[in-house]
């Protein structure tokens, strides 16, 4: 395995919503970053939004233009995925989908060197079955980042059926080094945070979906009524509704109708409304 002190650099697949917050965190602790996807427009788009995060910073006074323009060098975009070829440590952030996952492990299992531990971001799918398209299943572990990376303290460390110990040690070790704070979950559908968090989104979209009260009083009533910090429709729309579609159907398929994804849900997603991302989800954005 390629001990901690040996990273020098970090390979992330996928530059969307949190590939460019992983980038930006893992840059900002002093790695050299290779951000990869499939389309330079995207990737130009990841950089972008980690540009605007950085300016943010340095006009809150949170870091200076210098420390800034430092972190921007440190990450370079690609669409090259042999490019990835020299990083000491993998986190892959691509869209939750297996079939796409387990590609892209099987490319990253040939492109980078033996010794390299692999972690993925996925919010609800199996890591050992993911793990099971390379030949370093030992290696491969779950590093769930929360959404926005940048700010967001909490890191998901999931532990596979063939992970080993020193693995699980590297994730917490590299996420603390981020500047982030961690727990463990065994490989279980949706871990710990997925298994709770979406059923209660699911519920809050069925509750306005059956005219229970406006979208506007869910997200209040959960609010002031429990104390978070968004509620449920707000929160879906921040996730993106196809990633709480993705993760509810995985945790459905698994764990039953306690799970199965609201009616409305599925429709928001069909017509392309995906909540920020796409300007328009249960509230606009534009
Ligand atoms: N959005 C969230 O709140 C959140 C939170 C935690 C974990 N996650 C997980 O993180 C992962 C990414 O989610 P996201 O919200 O960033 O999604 P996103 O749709 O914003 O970004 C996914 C990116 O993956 C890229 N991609 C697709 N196929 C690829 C391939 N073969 N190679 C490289 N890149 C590819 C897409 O072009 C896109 O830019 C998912 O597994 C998701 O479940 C999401």
């Amino acid at each position: 395995m390629r001990e901690f002190d040996c990273i020098d650099s970090i390979g992330v697949v996928g530059a969307g919503t949190m590939g460019n917050g992983i980038a930006q965190v893992a840059a900002t602790a002093g790695y050299d970053v290779i951000m990869h996807d499939i389309e330079q427009d995207i990737v130009d788009h990841g950089y972008e939004t980690v540009e605007d995060s950085l300016s943010r910073l340095v006009s809150k006074e949170a870091m200076t233009e210098s420390e800034a323009d430092d972190i921007r060098d440190r990450i370079t975009g690609t669409t090259e995925f042999d490019d990835l070829c020299g990083c000491d440590f993998a986190i892959e952030a691509a869209v939750e989908d297996m079939d796409i996952k387990q590609d892209i492990f099987e490319d990253l299992d040939e492109t980078v060197d033996d010794e390299v531990v692999l972690a993925t971001n996925t919010s609800t799918l199996s890591i050992t079955t993911i793990a099971s398209a390379t030949e370093r299943a030992e290696l491969v572990v779950g590093m769930h980042f929360m959404n926005p990376v940048p700010l967001m303290k909490g890191v998901e460390v999931v532990v596979g059926e063939k992970t080993t110990a020193d693995v699980v040690s590297l994730a917490h070790d590299l996420a603390e080094c981020f500047g982030k704070e961690t727990w463990t979950s065994d490989d279980k559908p949706g871990f710990v945070s997925n298994r709770i968090l979406m059923p209660w989104i699911n519920e809050g979209i069925r509750a306005y979906d059956e005219g229970v009260a406006s979208m506007q009083d869910i997200d209040r009533g959960m609010k002031l009524g429990t104390n978070v910090p968004m509620g449920p429709l707000e929160l879906a729309d921040h996730i993106g509704l196809d990633v709480c579609l993705d993760a509810t159907e995985t945790l459905y398929e698994e764990l039953g109708d306690r799970y199965k994804p609201a009616y409305l849900l599925k429709r928001k997603v069909a017509t392309g409304d995906l909540g920020k991302k796409t300007e328009a989800g249960f509230y606009r954005y534009d």
